[in-house]
């Protein structure tokens, strides 16, 4: 390899043998950390973005968006991009205007690995891969999803628990327990929030013991829109599988349950946390959202895919559950492959071709459990990252919106080099009612990601406002942010907004109107009508289990492990 340097001394190789070696701060050479998936690590604010275009002067508020960003090299080579540590953007709209503002959530591991100025935390979801130095420490990057709850930002991801966050400024908080209300393991990164209630609609899988042991236990829970635990219920399901997703109507919880499966054996011998099943059906758990009980959880089955994100979801007329939602044809996640001996690993090229259609469900609620289905109707298009007019939530709706794949059209191999997280070359917009499609194409040196609605202030109508949606510069290295009319994709955006640094392939964000903010600041303030958001204090009940293990056991170092750093390292 070229060098531009001439240096003193070889350099030392970062890695030797795959496992981090050596001082040197190097990220791996690899597809997950090079070009465009480069680690940007960036922290910092930038007043006044430059623009083309026309911002709509009535977008009022803050699009925040949430990235995985590995803060070190990682203890391992091949380690994957879902291992970043979470890194929350904000870009603040006022008066034509923006702001950005990005800041790392500073989870326990942020801490631990600050302190020690490099990884300590080993693969994705295994603990068994970890320094001792984090034995007992909450694992989580909180790098998937970033929404606003009752004054705070939940930064979150399924693997523990979720980090508030300080809306305006960033700060994190801390650990957020709803007020000592949920302490479970995991937590969902897709919440969902019942426009009629407030309530927030949630759960955890692999929630059984420590989160990393494979148990079937999954906990749903219902948070009033004041903030009180007003159901929690525990079921089993039928496999320790992922649950990424989730849809909710006026009476019911779906849980998508995909066959990508954990085994506890595989992660004791520091494999992966996911081996895909392709032999294995996609279930579908639905249970009441009002005083479920264990029994009451049915499964439905159907031939094996991927399950991606879900758009809409109501009860229809005749009381039936329709959920809409991507589904591959094949295993999305060529990084975690089947555990079978003779598998082929996929490769990326394979992952990019695979067609991942739009499906509608109709469920019957009242079906026996086990009972086989098929889905209604299949739109007939390829992508991911479906988003809706969130006020339609539970309610029949016919817009949704999402990053699509359009192989016919021209991409710049030359310049961009393999398509850094899939070929979503298109942002399209789609209608269940009538059909109707209207696409944009990025070029062939942009991909786009994941499309959020913003309403126009004063309308109601569904899908009536526009669309905010982040561009990625492939060949430059950079991103812009693009503003669309929500129904009028084909014209092009109406701004786009400039940003003079690269980011990550980020996961999901949500728009929050600015009255939001300033009115739960005023509760939230001291003295206000709530007070201030409070961090968990002390341990999850399965890391004080692990101390009190360690201590009958007399075994030494409790006192410099993880388990004791919890709360405030
Ligand atoms: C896209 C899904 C997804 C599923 C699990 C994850 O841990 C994740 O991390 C960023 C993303
Ligand atoms: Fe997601």
């Amino acid at each position: 390899m070229a060098h531009l340097f001439s240096l003193a001394a070889p350099p030392s190789p970062a890695y030797h043998e795959g496992n981090r070696s050596g001082d040197q701060v190097k990220f791996p050479d690899t597809g997950f950390f090079q070009g465009f998936n480069k680690p940007s690590r960036l922290e910092g604010d930038i007043f006044e973005l430059e623009t083309s275009g026309t911002i709509p002067k009535d977008m009022n508020g803050t699009f925040y968006r949430v990235q995985p960003d590995h803060r070190f090299p990682p203890l391992f080579e091949e380690d994957i991009h879902f291992n970043g540590d979470g890194s929350v953007s904000a870009f603040r709209f006022e008066n034509g205007h923006v702001d950005f503002k990005q800041r790392y959530v500073h989870t326990d591991r942020y801490k631990a690995e600050t302190k020690a100025r490099r990884a300590l935390l080993g693969r994705y979801r295994n603990p068994y891969t970890d320094n001792e130095m984090v034995k007992g420490i909450i694992r989580t990057a909180s790098n998937t999803n970033v929404v606003f709850w009752r004054g705070v930002l939940l930064a979150m991801k399924e693997d523990g628990p979720p980090f508030a966050m300080d809306p305006v400024t960033l700060e994190t908080i801390g650990r957020y327990d709803f007020d000592g209300q949920v302490q479970s393991p995991t937590f969902t990164a897709h919440p969902k929030f019942d426009p009629d209630t407030g309530e927030m609609v949630c759960y955890g899988y692999e929630a059984g013991g420590d989160g990393h042991d494979a148990s079937n236990d999954i906990v749903v829970y219902t948070i009033d829109k004041d903030g009180k635990k007003t159901e929690e219920c525990w079921y089993k399901a039928p496999f320790c599988g992922m649950i990424h997703d989730c849809a909710i109507t006026k009476n019911y919880l779906i849980l998508p349950l995909t066959p990508i499966k954990v085994n506890a054996e595989r992660l004791k011998r520091g494999g992966n946390h996911f081996a895909w099943d392709p032999k294995e059906d996609q279930y579908y758990g639905i249970v009441p959202r009002r005083n479920g009980k264990p029994e009451d959880i049915i499964w439905l089955r159907a031939d094996n895919g991927f399950h991606g994100h879900v758009a809409g979801s109501y009860e229809d007329s005749a009381g039936q559950i329709v959920v809409d939602l991507t589904i591959a044809s094949d295993n999305v996640f060529y990084f975690f492959p089947p555990d079978s001996p003779t598998h082929t690993p996929t490769t990326l090229l394979q992952r990019n071709k695979l067609v991942s259609d739009t499906y509608r469900w109709i469920f019957n609620p009242h079906a026996p459990t086990n009972t086989r289905v098929r889905p209604a109707r299949a739109f007939g298009i390829n992508g991911e990252f479906s988003r809706i007019d969130d006020r339609v939530l539970t309610k029949p709706y016919t817009h949704f919106w999402q990053c699509a794949i359009d192989a016919s059209k021209p991409y710049d191999f030359a310049k961009c080099g393999p398509p850094a997280g899939g070929l979503f070359n298109v942002l399209g917009h789609y209608e269940w009612e009538s059909g109707g499609r209207d696409t944009w194409w990025a070029g062939p040196t942009c991909t786009v990601q994941e499309p959020v609605f913003v309403p126009r202030a004063g309308s109601t109508a569904e899908g009536d406002g526009y669309i905010v949606m982040l561009l990625n510069h492939l060949d430059v290295l950079r991103n812009d942010i693009l503003v669309f009319e929500a129904w009028d994709l084909g014209k092009g955006p109406l701004a786009v907004v400039h940003l003079p640094v690269k980011l990550r392939l980020g996961l999901h964000g949500n728009w929050v109107e600015q009255r939001e903010v300033e009115e739960w600041g005023e509760r939230r303030k001291e003295g206000g009508s709530v007070g201030p958001a409070r961090a968990a204090g002390g341990m999850l009940p399965w890391q004080r289990r692990m101390l009190e293990e360690e201590e009958e056991e007399g075994r030494e170092g409790a006192g410099g492990n993880g388990v004791d750093g919890v709360g405030g390292n």
